[in-house]
């Protein structure tokens, strides 16, 4: 069933009621957890504080405050132009997105428990916002704004949890380019350096910096490894989705600044290089009534998944196509799926730890979407997440068998095709209503605008393939 949101139902006059962002006031007014950050600042001598929002595409967005300002900031908030939130301001046609130049800023206020000190300039610190309509605006006047992706997380997983008893559990695997000076490795053809010890040796000074930074950031690093030239893939322990969503973009933050200070460069490109691996970012999921994990059932030891946990993968795999534009959000996220052989699923199906397959139950309890790349916006994946398991569950969606062998041949499945372009897989997006439920419709129509963009100025684009393949010059 589509979730409802609430810049999508008529508005309520201001006067009526408590608006969101003074409900938001409230919760940051709680005294106890305002004296622990006050204390946390003065131990640690922050200075600065970054308040943090995160664009439609991902990116991280920020004013910094001197913090003495912490009271007022935590009760009004910072703004910012709400075009930022939109990434980009202008279509090629002409179209102004996220408002215009000449529309309102936003205010995002701080949630409390994102506090966290740089661990590389601890006179910095930082909190993540969530986005509301500015208070002097007639009738929308402190209400969420409609653009803002992980607030939007936020309330789909607690309507979620309302309806159900349940919560998502999710471990993201972002896989990650690392370019420059001394970073290069010269495989033999046909090999891969997979897992060599001496590859990762020489990331040494970067995986280092990067768990410690991580550790020091809360994270429970647990094993990483070398995957192909020049990728890494290091990872952390399973949380709350939307907890695990805060970690990835703010892991993508420490990246950058770990190659900052080696002078390197840190890429998330899904698919940097032809006929090499893709940059992904499977999602590992599960869901939990509490402390009980219902997709597995704990007395049964073979790979098996309950019949909650198939209706779970069920929902999931019948909006696989249309929720492949949040997934795969680029361009280049396609040649990821294009490319085969490379690990990355080319079919809608599921299979008993079988990487090949869209799906795949990892472990008992444990299912993994291979669909998200690294560029990935993770609110926006897992709220898309959320609602196909919730559609799942109401209608009761059977997966069918598992796959085995290698899926990436020409076998259709029950659920369609793959989109394997942006272009088709934003017209699966819009055609699918439970997967454009799990954002409010602007959110939804601003998202289709700026991606239908990027797919056009690709198209039109000329190509080094092109020139190499066509521009022949026979005697
Ligand atoms: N570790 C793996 O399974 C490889 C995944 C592969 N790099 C991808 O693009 O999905």
């Amino acid at each position: 069933m589509p979730v409802t949101h609430d810049s999508d139902v008529p508005q309520e006059p201001a006067a009526t009621g408590i608006t969101p962002l003074d409900e938001h006031r409230e919760r940051n007014a709680d005294e106890a957890a305002v004296r622990e950050i006050v204390g946390q600042i003065q131990q640690t001598g922050v200075e600065f504080v970054y308040y943090q929002t995160v664009s439609l595409t991902g990116r991280v967005l920020g004013k910094v405050v001197p913090a003495r300002h912490l009271h007022r900031n935590l009760e009004r908030g910072v703004n910012m132009h709400r075009t930022a939130v939109a990434d980009l301001q202008v279509t090629r046609e002409g179209a102004l997105l996220g408002g215009g130049t000449q529309a309102p800023e936003f205010t995002a206020l701080p949630d409390l428990d994102t506090f966290a000190v740089l661990p590389w300039d601890r006179t910095v610190a930082r909190f993540f916002c969530q986005v509301y309509e500015p208070e002097h605006l007639p009738e929308v006047g402190g209400r969420h704004l409609a653009h803002d992706a992980r607030g939007n997380l936020k309330r789909v997983h607690a309507a979620f949890t309302e309806r159900t008893g349940l919560h998502l559990r999710t471990g993201c695997e972002p896989e990650m380019s690392w370019l420059g000076e001394g970073l290069k490795v010269r495989v033999r053809p046909g090999s891969s350096p997979s897992y060599h010890a001496d590859c990762l040796e020489l990331m040494r000074p970067i995986y280092q910096r990067v768990i410690r930074y991580a550790q020091q950031l809360g994270f429970d690093m647990v094993e990483g490894d070398y995957e192909d030239p020049g990728q890494l893939e290091l990872n952390w322990n399973f949380d709350h989705a939307d907890r695990t969503a805060d970690r990835l973009v703010t892991y993508r933050q420490i990246c950058r600044q770990v190659a900052r200070e080696l002078g390197v460069t840190a890429s998330f490109m899904p698919k940097p290089f032809t006929g090499m691996m893709g940059n992904g970012c499977h999602h590992n999921f599960s869901v939990w009534r509490g402390e009980e994990n219902v997709l597995a059932d704990p007395a049964v030891r073979e790979l098996h998944l309950t019949e909650t946990g198939r209706h779970v993968l069920g929902g999931v795999l019948a909006h696989a196509a249309g929720s492949m534009a949040l997934m795969g959000p680029t361009v280049n996220s396609y040649k990821r799926y294009w490319d085969v052989g490379q690990f990355a699923p080319a079919q809608i199906n599921w299979g008993m730890d079988n990487k090949t397959c869209t799906v795949r139950l990892s472990a008992n309890g444990r299912l993994e979407c291979k669909l998200p790349d690294a560029s990935v916006n993770p609110y926006l994946s897992h709220a898309a997440l959320i609602a196909a398991i919730q559609d799942g569950l109401d209608n009761g969606i059977d997966p069918g068998e598992p796959h085995s062998g290698d899926s990436t041949d020409a076998s259709v499945s029950k659920f369609g095709p793959l989109p394997l372009t942006l272009g088709d897989a934003l017209n699966a997006f819009a055609a699918d209503e439970v997967v454009r439920s799990s954002m409010p419709e602007e959110m939804a129509e601003l998202y289709l605008a700026l991606k239908h963009d990027e797919w056009a100025r690709f198209c039109g684009a000329v190509t080094d393939w092109e020139r190499d393949m066509y521009t022949e010059a026979l005697p």
